[in-house]
């Protein structure tokens, strides 16, 4: 599984992987995440960026939470995380000389649990970090069943650099997980959703460019009040 991931990083910097837990334990991971929305424990998406129209609702329809997979309510949250870190920090050193790509991962953040509602809710043509930040590569479980991308639209279209005008199309089908690149390497964007969509999204982190961004956050809190508006909340870890 981690060769298929290291070849498709490699050469497309982009991989799918199906039925990546099993039918079983799939769907004990979907019923924690139902339960959770069922109770509310979502709340509204925040923003990306800072530059929007004046109407801030377009942005992004989706609502998150984040979890560290580590208490008893979301064990099996907790258990596709170690299936994700143990392929992930087995690729990091089958790859040569122990890095994927030019990367040595030592870290991630923790598990973004989203929910698109389904009434017309997308997501904005984004990369998920653009300015260095040390994430290096998203890795996003999706959890739904019976998905039929024509009635109910939700697809992850992404704008590999270097495809020229091809795009991948990723629908969201139930126990699939997607990795790819984090940094401007791949725009994506999630067409309307017209059914509840849910996905489970970790970023993992390269050491180097992790220690650089934590240093100049460091000098910037010093500096300035530091506006982390661009930097999603769980997303950047304790530095
Ligand atoms: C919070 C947050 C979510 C996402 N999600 C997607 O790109 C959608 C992927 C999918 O559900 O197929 N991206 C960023 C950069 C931030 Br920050
Ligand atoms: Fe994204």
């Amino acid at each position: 599984m981690c060769r298929i991931v290291i070849r498709d990083m490699d050469q497309f910097g982009v991989c799918v992987v199906d039925n990546f837990l099993g039918y079983k334990r799939g769907m004990s991971v979907l019923d924690e995440v139902t339960g959770m929305y069922t109770k509310g424990v979502f709340k509204d998406g925040q923003l990306v960026s800072n530059k929007v129209k004046n109407d801030l609702k377009t942005i992004r329809g989706d609502q998150i939470t984040w979890i560290d997979g580590k208490d008893d309510s979301c064990k099996n949250i907790g258990m596709l995380i170690s299936q994700v870190d143990s392929i992930i920090l087995r690729a990091n050193k089958m790859a040569n000389n122990g890095k994927i790509g030019r990367y040595n991962i030592n870290g991630r953040t923790k598990a973004m649990v989203a929910c698109y509602p389904g009434h017309g809710t997308h997501y904005v043509k984004h990369v998920d970090n653009p300015n260095r930040d040390g994430r290096c590569i998203t890795a996003i479980y999706y959890l739904n069943r019976d998905w039929n991308i024509q009635q109910n639209g939700g697809l992850l279209r992404i704008f590999p650099e270097g495809w020229q005008d091809k795009v991948a199309d990723i629908e969201p089908f139930f126990d699939r997980i997607l990795f790819f690149w984090s940094d401007r390497r791949n725009p994506h964007e999630v067409q309307p959703a017209f059914k509840t969509r849910y996905a489970i999204t970790l970023w993992y982190f390269d050491s180097s460019e992790r220690q650089e961004a934590c240093r100049r956050h460091q000098v910037e809190a010093q500096s300035t009040v530091s506006n982390n508006a661009s930097l999603t909340r769980g997303a950047t870890g304790d530095c």
